[in-house]
């Protein structure tokens, strides 16, 4: 069975790992893409690497011919994203890669992205996208909200643990490394070459990031209590990837069992053994997320380290995880590429 999907933001960074993707995927036929500077070109024009591929002209969203689409995946920046998915046609399945639909309350959404949310009804109708800890909700919605790329990656360390309660849930420190595609395609100063090259800085520092709304939603709900996390990411002079480091108090082993019980028949979530730690280099233009343990030389501490990469894992290769379940297909089916390396 081969399904029709279309990609709204096709001419952006997420919107071509989706492509990139779907391109070798089985069970799924790409018969729509939307761009909107860049409606009207060939993918081929937008994106060089994508040439050999036969793919539909790039049109506007208003364009698109919705007939016999299955699922959309919406690939655009928020708040763009709630105005267009809001229009369109009930019938069809969506996995929105924004931030959108990720926070259950539109207080929250307010909060952290300084603006109402214009479609609060959809909002909770959408689940949340992580899918080791949403499968079967996933596999029954219209509507599943992408995570944001770095609350992923903090999420896959952090979950089992505050789940077992094996840390102490006021001392959790989430240090984090960001590539710059993270950022998106369109032009910013701070991401130019000149800028970016050989340096790399903190940015919103002090509790200020988006995703904490993320790691403050879901915490909370599985502790059962407000839980509220330091959280730092750093933007590194890489293309793809992330990786985060989180310090926590608590028995080095119990943790390390703990996660490697959480993810023990989880097809892309691997915990390496006790000591090892993993890198970026090794889940590079893949769905997996690696994930270390080490034992601090301070006793009762450890040092959990993740890297997944945020175009795939983080955001468009979760979006396909999360469709195949969406439509019934298996769930790892056109995922299971080896990362790129060196
Ligand atoms: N990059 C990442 O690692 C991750 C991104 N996300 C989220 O996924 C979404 C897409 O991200 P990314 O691909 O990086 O973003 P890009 O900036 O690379 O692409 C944005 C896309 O949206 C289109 N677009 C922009 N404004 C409008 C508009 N007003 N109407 C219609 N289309 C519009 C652009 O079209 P055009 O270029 O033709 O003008 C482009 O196709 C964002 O919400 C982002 O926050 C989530 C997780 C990770
Ligand atoms: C390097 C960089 O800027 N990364 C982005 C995260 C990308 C992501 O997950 O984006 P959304 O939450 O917008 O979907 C950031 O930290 O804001």
């Amino acid at each position: 069975m081969t399904y029709n999907v279309a990609i709204l933001g096709a001419s952006g960074y997420t919107g071509a790992e989706l492509v990139r993707l779907i391109a070798t995927h089985p069970g799924l036929q790409i018969v729509g893409l939307s761009g909107n500077s860049k409606a009207g070109m060939a993918m081929a024009d937008v994106f060089p690497h994508l040439r050999h591929l036969d793919l539909p002209v790039l049109t506007t969203i208003e364009d698109m011919n919705f007939d016999g689409v299955d699922l959309v995946f919406c690939a655009l920046p928020h708040a763009t994203s709630q105005a267009v998915i809001s229009e369109l046609p009930k019938t069809l399945k969506i996995v929105d890669l924004s931030a959108d639909f990720r926070l259950r309350d539109p207080a929250d959404y307010e909060k952290w992205y300084g603006k109402g949310h214009a479609a609060t009804e959809m909002q909770k109708e959408a689940v949340y996208g992580l899918t080791e800890f949403y499968r079967d909700q996933i596999k029954a919605a219209r509507l599943v909200a992408g995570t944001g790329c770095n609350a992923a990656t903090g999420q896959y360390v952090l979950r089992p643990l505050i789940e077992a309660g094996v840390i102490d849930l006021d001392q959790i420190i989430l240090d984090l490394k960001a590539a710059v595609s993270g950022a998106g395609r369109s032009l910013k100063e701070n991401l130019l070459h000149a800028e970016l090259s050989e340096g790399a800085h903190a940015y919103s520092v002090g509790g200020t990031h988006r995703h904490l709304g993320e790691f403050d939603q879901e915490f909370s709900a599985i502790a059962g209590r407000a839980v509220k996390i330091q959280f730092t990411p750093h933007l590194i002079p890489a293309n793809r990837g992330i990786l985060a480091t989180t310090y926590v108090q608590g028995d080095p082993d119990s943790i390390y069992s703990t996660l490697k019980a959480a993810y023990a028949d989880e097809p892309f979530i691997e915990v390496l053994p006790m000591g090892q730690h993993p890198s970026i280099k090794h889940i590079r233009g893949s769905n997996f997320c690696h994930i270390g343990v080490v034992a601090d030389r301070i006793p009762g501490r450890a040092i959990v380290i993740a890297a997944l990469d945020n175009l795939t894992k983080g955001s468009s290769g979760q979006a396909i995880q999360n469709a195949n379940l969406m439509l019934g297909l298996p769930e790892t089916e056109g995922l299971m590429l080896a990362p790129v390396f060196p």
